[in-house]
């Protein structure tokens, strides 16, 4: 898989669209609907699937899990580390999304456990992203307050620390394994006028690190130049938030892979 190849981001997502991965997703009360639909029309196959009695057997059955802990409980926790664990013995790759983590006590422990199952990609906004390598950050809830340029270079130690790929999203996102780094376009204003947008990014990029376990950085600038392309289109029709959500959908499912290398830049 080489990034020096713009075509490898439409690629990525013709063989995602092709094998439709089963996606589990740990996503939290706000997101799941949205989310669902968001892989479906991309072309994966998502499944809800986060009680702690089944959370790890299913993990070993996905292409690919996503954790977020926008709505965390002790139970939920309890089977995102089940998943987490489960995931990492069959050798399938996850992603983490760590909504609010520097909010309360319970939120940055769960984060530490999670942590410590080494997530193949971490995406957040600038403000999660900082707040986890360790910088002041004016996140205060789930939206961000710091802009990704602020942003790159917690993202980049983060990524050395972690081993993961980092993403950091906003007007412009930007996605780093610690060594490279890439920059993706597009999108809208509209975007953080939608409830859940970010961890249904988050889901996405699970699809497609699923048909690329070897790739992680490509597969998921692949899955933010889809956000990009899909957003820009759904804003030149859409009158508000409302009718850009169910417009983004529809363009998502009408995106052709060839759009995907305009959006992608080496940073
Ligand atoms: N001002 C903007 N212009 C263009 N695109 C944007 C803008 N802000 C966010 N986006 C896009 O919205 C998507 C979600 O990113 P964002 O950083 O808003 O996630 P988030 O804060 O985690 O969202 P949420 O927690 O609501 O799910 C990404 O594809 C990002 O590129
Ligand atoms: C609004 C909200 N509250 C907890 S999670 C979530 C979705 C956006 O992160
Ligand atoms: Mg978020």
């Amino acid at each position: 898989m080489t990034l020096s190849s713009p075509a490898t981001y439409g690629e990525l997502l013709e063989r995602m669209r092709h094998e439709s991965p089963l996606v589990q997703c740990i996503t939290n009360f706000v997101a799941m609907n949205f989310a669902a639909n968001v892989l479906l029309a991309a072309g994966a196959s998502p499944a809800m699937v986060h009680a702690p009695e089944e959370a790890g057997e299913f993990a070993r059955l996905a292409g690919a899990l996503t954790i977020n802990i926008g709505t965390l409980s002790s139970s939920w926790l309890d089977g995102m580390l089940r998943a987490a664990a489960a995931a990492n013995e069959v050798g399938r790759p996850w992603v983490l999304d760590p909504v609010a983590h520097f909010a309360t006590g319970f939120r940055r422990q769960a984060i530490d456990a999670l942590l410590q199952h080494r997530p193949t990609v971490i995406r957040g906004n600038a403000s999660e992203i900082m707040a986890l390598a360790g910088e002041a950050s004016a996140g205060r809830g789930v939206d961000a307050g710091d802009s990704v340029e602020r942003a790159q270079a917690s993202a980049t130690a983060l990524a050395q620390r972690s081993g993961a790929v980092v993403a950091v999203t906003g007007a412009v996102d930007w996605v780093t394994d610690g060594q490279r780094a890439l920059r993706i376009a597009g999108g809208s204003e509209l975007m953080p006028r939608v409830t859940a947008m970010g961890c249904a990014l988050t889901c996405l990029i699970g699809a497609l690190v699923a048909v690329a376990p070897q790739s992680p950085l490509a597969a998921t600038a692949s899955a933010l130049a889809c956000f990009g392309a899909a957003g820009s289109r759904a804003a030149q029709q859409a009158t508000g938030p409302g009718s850009f959500a169910w417009r983004f959908i529809d363009a998502l499912d009408a995106l052709h892979a060839s759009e995907l290398a305009a959006q992608v830049t080496p940073a």
